[in-house]
């Protein structure tokens, strides 16, 4: 509980602001001209309600999605999109394959995080007592505000493997009798590694129903095929910022009555006049919330520290106490205001790494080696397929007195029809979507370099998506046979490929570190 002290207590003069719209409540002690001035107003704030865009922005360019516009109502705009949208196809999938999210090195970057924001506490219904007046003028204090989730990207994480599945902020708490203002609930910060993006999205329970209903009712249909034709009904503003969902609040409902019911409040005449003012001031609440209960459709980007959390869901507001409803007509006031509701959402957070060049190519072919042998790096080296399972990040340092480097990161082999998801898929090119450069490294030991270098550029794209990046194309296993000049062959053809695309590309042996220099020079200039 905050005590507010008749020392420390706000002067009767002070008031606060209450909402967007300026409303302004008399804060404790308040007398009965500051009630009725404050009651009073609320009757005129209705025009001072900003003008909302009557459209919507209809930019989509370099937006994630496309969505359709159902209708508008009011300042909600009805749109629908599909549910791919809204879901992770990988969250999906290894939730029905059983798959354990541990992975190598603990790494995990993807969570379907359930959050919710505290309840705002619940004005107080009390009256002062002395030993001179049995029953004395209200003094109940207000509920405290609902604490709030909010998320920040900080230094020094790599996974999102630490963070819990379920956020819930604090209640506000009740206000007090002796014009006591209940604590507010206690924030939540969920701290993620700088890459992560998050992103609105349903429960996965609901979608899990929704997939199984639809395949049911069509047993040849995909997962994919699923969550590209089911579209879902999505209310957002004009500025594509869905609209969270609180518990709905009707103005002039929400009061807690003590001694006598609501009934008997609602046949007489002053608490209806009283309650059509505070009809305004419930307005302006949902108005208020209307404003802040929202998050970015396309999601938030948090690809750099974050100097100040973000808040994503608000905590409710605390509900009046019943010292502001002392008027002249009403004495006794025995109500006082709930506590709003905090809200309920889920988000997917996804950690896309962040690295200035991306190693890209078919397992073993030799790119944790490199990555070992250029960086800091210590990435898992075998001769099987696929030991790279995660991401792995190696800073590459040029001047250890300037502290040039760039970073360089090695993803888990792609394989033929890896876009059908063969092999690991290409869940993992996320990774190095950001990245400026790809370095694409083929074996020389393998029959045909350059086959593998189509293979790796129809896997992740095609030429167009790849040409969007700076290329460097690497021979390695250049060692290999070292009697025939079979792989300096393979190098000439995957060279004549390069020039074509002017591409630069470089044989190196990353076991017996031949040609490291160069290669690191090279990959310096593309990043
Ligand atoms: N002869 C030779 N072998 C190499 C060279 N570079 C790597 N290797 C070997 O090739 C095998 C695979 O190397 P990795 O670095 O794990 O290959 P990768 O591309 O990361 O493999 P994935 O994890 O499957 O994607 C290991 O046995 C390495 O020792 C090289 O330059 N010459």
């Amino acid at each position: 509980m905050l005590l507010r002290s008749p020392q420390n207590a706000l002067p009767r003069c002070c008031t606060r602001i209450c909402s967007n719209l300026y409303s302004t409540i008399p804060d404790n002690s308040p007398s009965l001209d500051e009630n009725e001035g404050w009651l009073n107003s609320l009757a005129g704030s209705s025009s001072i309600v900003p003008e909302l865009p009557s459209t919507m922005s209809d930019s989509h360019k370099g937006k994630r999605f496309d969505y359709e516009l159902i209708s508008k109502v009011r300042d909600r705009f009805h749109i629908k999109a599909p549910l791919v949208n809204f879901t992770s196809v990988n969250y999906l999938k290894r939730f029905n394959n059983h798959i354990h999210h541990q992975t190598q090195n603990n790494f995990i970057d993807l969570r379907i995080i359930q959050c919710k924001s505290g309840r705002g506490g619940n004005g107080a219904i009390s009256f002062h007592r002395d030993a001179n007046r049995r029953v004395g003028p209200p003094n109940g204090g207000d509920g405290g505000q609902g604490g709030s989730v909010y998320v920040q990207a900080v230094e020094g994480m790599n996974s999102l493997a630490k963070l819990k599945a379920k956020y819930t902020a604090g209640e506000g708490s009740d206000g007090g009798s002796d014009q006591l203002d209940g604590a507010s609930g206690k924030d939540l910060l969920i701290k993620v590694p700088i890459g992560t993006t998050v992103r609105w999205c349903l429960n996965p329970k609901e979608v899990r129903d929704i997939v199984g209903r639809e395949m049911g009712k069509d047993l040849s249909k995909s997962l994919k095929e699923v969550l590209d034709t089911v579209q879902v009904p999505v209310q957002c503003d004009a500025q594509e910022q869905i609209l969270l969902h609180r518990e709905d609040y009707e103005p002039g409902k929400g009061w807690i009555f003590k001694d006598k019911t609501e009934e008997y409040h609602k046949q007489k005449q002053w608490f209806t006049e009283f309650n059509e003012k505070m009809m305004q001031y419930d307005k302006e609440v949902k108005r208020e919330e209307f404003f802040q209960d929202h998050f970015p459709l396309f999601g938030i980007d948090l690809d750099n520290i974050t100097e100040k959390p973000i808040r994503i869901l608000k905590g409710g507001h605390g509900g009046l106490g019943n010292m502001h409803f002392l008027t002249s007509m009403i004495r006794n006031p025995r109500f006082a205001k709930q506590g709003r509701s905090g809200i309920e959402a889920h988000f997917l957070f996804e950690l896309k790494v962040i690295a200035d060049l991306g190693l890209v190519g078919l397992p073993n072919a030799g790119k944790s080696t490199i990555l070992n042998c250029i960086s800091n790096a210590k990435p898992e080296i075998g001769h099987w397929e696929f030991t790279t399972l995660v991401p792995t990040i190696g800073t590459v340092m040029r001047n250890a007195h300037t502290g040039d480097s760039f970073t360089v990161a090695d993803i888990p082999g792609i394989v033929k029809d890896a876009r059908l998801d063969r092999g690991m898929g290409l869940e993992f090119l996320k990774h190095i979507e950001r990245s400026k450069g790809w370095i694409f490294v083929v074996s020389l030991e393998n029959t045909d370099p350059v086959q593998d270098l189509l293979t790796l550029i129809g896997e992740v794209g095609g030429l167009e998506k790849v040409n969007q990046k700076k290329i460097l194309v690497v021979g390695n296993k250049a060692d290999t046979d070292p009697n025939t000049n079979s792989t300096q062959q393979k190098f000439l053809s995957l060279q004549e490929f390069c020039l074509q695309n002017e591409w630069d590309s470089i044989p190196i042996s990353a076991l017996k570190k031949h040609n490291i220099e160069l290669l690191v020079q090279k990959m310096e200039q593309l990043a």
